[in-house]
């Protein structure tokens, strides 16, 4: 079964205290919503998780493996893979190119034929199949998004980290993001999404973690976390951001 165990992770930049010991488990295919204010330390956990930055403390294990000391690479062949927040495609490859690049940095000897058929496959589900022989640079911000969840896909990770995928996505491919989430949660597989469209954490998640000024504030089902004192507190402490934190449709969220 699919384990991610986040013991007590501290980070520090300069005298700021971005993360002040953060710990969650996460066992086998949850698909948890990861929220909080603006510069709560979403990001920072992330980068933290992914092992871009290494943690000042504390200990990550992904499937009884150890995974803090490890590269990005690393921690991609372990099984755990990410979308960035500011998508990122690479604008000089074309479409189907950008899919190789996953799963040839994981197998540079890996069937061609395979990856392709693969690769084709993603595309036609995430309906940008008439899209493949076109350059990164060429596509709208939400086709970019969803190319890089189809280059997620090539490398299918254990876990699954999902930096706002909704964010700048037009509504009509909405539908199809969500689609691709639960296949993959179906699929058996770990997702962390964060997310400040409260409509889609409520929807999609069945647990959410909260962090607040680089602590979990709360850890639970979505009913529970939203009436938490702390975390309406957190929410309601952070007036400049009300509009993105979304303390409003926390309280109108389909599900509540
Ligand atoms: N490289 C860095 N150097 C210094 N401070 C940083 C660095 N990265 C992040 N921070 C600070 O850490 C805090 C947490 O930032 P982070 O981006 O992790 O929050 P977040 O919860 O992802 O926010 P948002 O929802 O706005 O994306 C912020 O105060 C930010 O300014």
């Amino acid at each position: 079964m699919i384990t991610l165990d986040v013991r007590d992770i501290r980070k520090k930049f300069g005298n700021h205290q971005v993360l002040k010991g953060v710990s969650f488990r996460i066992d086998g295919p949850e698909l948890v919503g990861l929220i909080g204010p603006n510069g709560a330390g979403k990001t920072t956990l992330t980068n933290v998780l992914d092992g871009a930055i290494k943690p000042d403390g504390g200990v990550i294990r992904l499937n009884d493996r150890r995974i803090d000391p490890l590269h990005p690479y690393e921690v991609a062949r372990a099984g755990l893979g990410r979308t960035f927040q500011v998508t990122r495609a690479f604008r000089r490859m074309t479409v189907l190119e950008n899919l190789y690049v996953p799963a040839l940095a994981m197998d540079r000897h890996a069937n061609r034929r395979l990856v392709d058929e693969k690769a084709n496959e993603i595309l036609a589900f995430l309906t940008i199949d008439h899209l493949r022989n076109e350059y990164g640079r060429a596509l709208s911000g939400g086709q970019q998004k969803l190319l890089e969840l189809g280059r997620l896909l090539m490398l299918d990770p254990d876990v699954y980290i999902l930096d706002e995928p909704f964010a700048g996505v037009h509504p009509s491919l909405m539908a199809t993001i969500y689609k691709w989430i639960e296949r993959v949660n179906g699929q058996g597989k770990a997702i962390i999404l964060i997310s400040h469209q409260m409509e889609s954490i409520f929807t999609l998640c069945r647990r959410l973690l909260v962090l607040n000024f680089g602590d979990v504030i709360a850890d639970g089902p979505p009913q529970v976390v939203k009436n938490d004192p702390e975390v309406i507190k957190a929410y309601l402490g952070n007036e400049e951001d009300m509009s993105g934190t979304g303390l409003v449709t926390l309280k109108e969220a389909p599900h509540a």
